[in-house]
């Protein structure tokens, strides 16, 4: 790594790029210095409060919720503002990172929304990192295009799906920014560099700066974010309010704070989404010692199980209550070249999207554009000509914590095959990642961050319960290892084995792969995409 500029009290460790000092100003890295300033003490606080929970909830301490914020909770008489312009019907949302090429056609594809994601869905290299918010700057100016080397041309149609950006959750750090030689938080440089270049020219195009946030353990985290948006409206003199976020509701913890979290963003917020992956793994994260919590193969929890039932469930009732859209989660299904696997993933899809329209949600996500048309249909079918269902309060809803955590019954052991799954998408989710790709198909399913995680965590808790001796894992993880560098010469094999060794046979369980991957393989090490 080379230092090419200090700016402020931030400087800049990454390599130089083309165009890159468009986004990387002394201006833009100051006011990251002041985030930084304002905020990093809080950060580190919170995320020692995370690990402490996580050690009580390891030895044994029940998840209720908090007996500290009844009142918020029993209070009817607070609402979220309204809906900012953009925002206001949300039917289909598509996801993805923000690399050039997919930038423009998610932009076209004729959802709604587009979430662009440096979280789950971005390999968080430095070329990624800045390509990615120059990517959204060109967007927002409207003078993104790109030609593939054969020549195809890529530019924004006249329909744009509303822009809403994913900054990378608390947990994670960006190396190439640095203040004292310390890293920045990761959430504090995607925020920040997307919020100085683009919150104005989003307000002058007649939306605003919107924000997904991701992997928010509980509503101090939340009230954290709030008062990142109060100081960056005020430093950049942008109307207090202006600001619009989704908080994902992707962990446990969270599912027992969905009032809290929304009353402490009720000024900027714009709803929550069952981020269903995150929260699966979370889930088996947090109770991977209790054998009631063991799951079977991946493939076989669906989001009809009751205690996945009762999360969603109380998700559209909690935001409904308090006139915020619930937006549904991510089916994995995505089409590929096969016509019989894609009816087949189509069908999936249609009755995932129903279920959620007729359980009401105000719109769902999709990974890829051609489920575009397909969610749309499922919720027009329900919504009509109305933008959403907010109305649609769902007082029938009571959700116990029990129920929340009622696992047991979703359960059954691992079969031979859902193991050596867990252990391919692993290692091939792994390389994808170190090569710079943060989402890729596997078998006509969506695979990232999330699912790879829920992957490397069951088999952790599968060796921990006895459902899978480790020696069986070694050596399914020889061969798929094996298997792989065949078909990929160019394989970091050895990278991958040390990775899953680390993360899924490790005495103590990781709480990210992310983390320490980023640190040990990611970045800063020749031959890595800087
Ligand atoms: C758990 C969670 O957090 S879910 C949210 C995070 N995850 C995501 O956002 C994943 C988003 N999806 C993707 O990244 C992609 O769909 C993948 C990697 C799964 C598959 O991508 P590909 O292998 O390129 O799919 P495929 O070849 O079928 O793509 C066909 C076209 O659709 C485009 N496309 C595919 N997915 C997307 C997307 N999500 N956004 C925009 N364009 C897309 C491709 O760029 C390609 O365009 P082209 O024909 O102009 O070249
Ligand atoms: O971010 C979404 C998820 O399902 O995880
Ligand atoms: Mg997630």
């Amino acid at each position: 790594m080379s230092t090419t500029a200090v700016t402020h009290r931030v400087e800049v460790l990454g390599t130089p790029g083309e165009r890159y000092e468009e986004i990387l100003t002394p201006e833009a890295l100051d006011f990251l210095g002041r985030l930084d300033q304002a905020f990093s003490t809080r950060r580190f606080d919170l995320l020692a409060e995370r690990r402490r929970r996580a050690e009580r909830l390891a030895s044994g301490a029940a998840l209720d919720f908090s007996r500290a914020t009844p009142a918020v909770r029993a209070d009817p008489g607070w609402r979220v503002a309204p809906a900012a312009p953009g925002l206001v019907d949300r039917r289909v949302e598509i996801t993805g990172p923000p690399d050039r090429r997919m930038t423009i056609n998610a932009l076209n594809s004729g959802a709604c929304v587009w979430m662009a994601d440096f979280e789950d869905a971005t390999s968080p290299t430095w070329r990624n990192i800045v390509g990615g918010q120059l990517n959204l700057l060109d967007a927002v100016e409207r003078r993104i295009d790109f030609t593939t080397p054969e020549g195809k041309e890529y530019r924004l149609g006249e329909n744009l799906a509303t822009l809403v950006v994913r900054p990378r959750g608390w947990h994670l750090v960006e190396k190439h920014l640095v203040v004292d030689g310390r890293p920045l938080s990761a959430s504090l440089v995607d925020f920040g560099l997307y919020f100085f270049h683009c919150a104005q020219r989003q307000i002058d195009a007649g939306h605003g700066p919107y924000f997904y946030l991701p992997k928010l353990e509980n509503h101090y985290e939340a009230r954290l974010w709030n008062d990142v948006f109060l100081l960056a409206q005020e430093l950049l003199g942008i109307p207090r309010g202006t600001v619009r976020a989704t908080v994902l509701i992707e962990t446990i913890t969270a599912a027992f704070e969905m009032e809290e979290i929304l009353y402490e963003l009720r000024e900027h917020s714009a709803g929550l989404n069952a981020g269903r992956w995150d929260y699966l793994f979370s889930l088996i994260k947090n109770f991977a010692h209790r054998p009631d919590f063991v799951l079977p193969d991946r493939d076989r929890v669906t989001m009809t199980a009751p205690f996945l039932r009762a999360y969603t469930e109380l998700l559209v009732r909690t935001c409904h209550r308090r006139g915020a859209h619930a937006i549904g989660g991510m089916a994995a299904q995505v089409p590929g070249k096969d016509a019989a696997a894609d009816e087949a993933a189509f069908a999936k899809v249609r009755l995932d999207k129903e279920r959620e329209a007729e359980d009401g949600f105000d719109g769902s996500w999709v990974a890829h554009p051609g489920l575009v048309p397909l969610c749309r249909e499922v919720f027009d079918g329900v919504l009509g000509e109305h933008p959403h269902q907010v109305a649609r309060t769902r007082e029938d809803v009571e959700v116990t914590a029990a129920e929340l955590l009622a696992v047991r019954e979703a359960g059954g052991p691992p079969t031979d095959a859902g193991v050596r799954a867990n252990i391919a998408v692993s290692l091939r989710y792994f390389d994808a990642w170190l090569r710079g790709q943060g989402a890729v198909a596997l078998h006509g399913l969506m695979e990232d961050a999330a699912t790879a995680e829920i992957a490397r965590v069951q088999i952790w808790q599968w060796v921990r319960h006895g459902a899978v001796s480790r020696e069986s894992v070694e050596r399914l993880l020889d061969e798929e290892l094996t298997a792989l560098g065949a078909e990929y010469p160019w394989a970091r094999v050895e990278d991958l084995r040390e990775i899953f060794e680390r993360t899924a046979l490790a005495r103590e369980l990781p709480a990210f792969f992310t983390s320490d991957a980023y640190a040990r393989h990611l970045v800063g090490r020749p031959g890595t995409p800087s």
